[in-house]
């Protein structure tokens, strides 16, 4: 890691201790964390970094906890087993938490594109492109106007609907790697449909990721389909 690299890691410690000290005290902050109150104290004011491997353990360790414990408080299942999820997907600051939690935790190659699906997990995918300081692309149920060319997949669902989703072909190249993300996951069928738009491309994947498992049915899909790490932050 060079020098850079560990300030960024070490920052955003500071950025995942300070949302969970918004709910908490510090001596309940140390706690949950485990490490002394005086020293959180420092951190959260900003007077002092915590050391890289302090600053590793409270973004991969800690903050993967407690983000899923935070998304866990965020969403709504109604009787039917359907997820609100709009109290995330509409809160970019705390999807720009998530993003560097979500990078660290799991183990996805650096990806070239972020590609998504229009509409809910545009906001995810923004906030893991900026982290990555990649390009962002989501594929539309519509032709976008003005674009010539496009990437099509189609699929008929289980309800019989047949569903396509376009994406410019500009907007991933041939070789590139590409980190397929979407706010909830529960039949596959949309990341199975971005996985044949990565193939379409000639695209490698850089892995699945989905804030939300809604069952285990998607992510089995999923792995069914790439090699590369597929996961969520949380299932319900
Ligand atoms: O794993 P699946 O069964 O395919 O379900 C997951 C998809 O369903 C939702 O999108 P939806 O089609 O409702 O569109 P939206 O994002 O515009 O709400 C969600 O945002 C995922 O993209
Ligand atoms: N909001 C939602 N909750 C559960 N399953 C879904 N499939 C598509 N949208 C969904």
């Amino acid at each position: 890691m060079n020098r850079a690299e560990k300030a960024a890691l070490q920052l955003r410690a500071v950025d995942v201790l300070r949302m969970l000290k918004e709910t908490r005290t510090y001596d309940e902050l140390a706690e949950t964390t485990g490490l002394p109150a005086g020293d959180l104290n420092r951190y959260v004011n900003g007077h002092v970094l915590p050391g890289t491997e302090r600053a590793r353990e409270v973004v991969e360790d800690i903050g993967r906890e407690a983000l899923a414990a935070e998304l866990d408080a965020r969403i709504r299942v109604d009787d039917e087993g359907y997820v609100d999820n709009s109290g995330t997907v509409f809160d970019q600051s705390f999807l720009d938490l998530v993003a560097p939690v979500v990078a660290n935790a799991f183990e996805f190659d650096r990806p070239d594109v972020v590609l998504t699906a229009a509409t809910d997990g545009i906001t995810l995918a923004a906030s893991l492109a900026s982290y990555y300081g990649t390009r962002c692309a989501y594929a539309k149920k519509s032709k976008e106007t003005a674009v010539e060319e496009f990437i099509e997949a189609r699929q008929r669902l289980q309800s019989g609907i047949e569903l396509t989703y376009y994406l410019p072909a500009a907007a991933i190249d041939a070789g590139e790697s590409v980190l397929v993300v979407d706010d909830l996951i529960r039949s596959g069928e949309t990341q199975e449909l971005l996985l044949d738009i990565v193939g379409t491309s000639e695209a490698e994947v850089a892995g699945v990721f989905a804030l939300i498992a809604a069952g285990e049915d998607g992510i089995h899909r999923a792995r069914d389909r790439t090699d590369a790490p597929v996961g969520s932050l949380t299932s319900v």
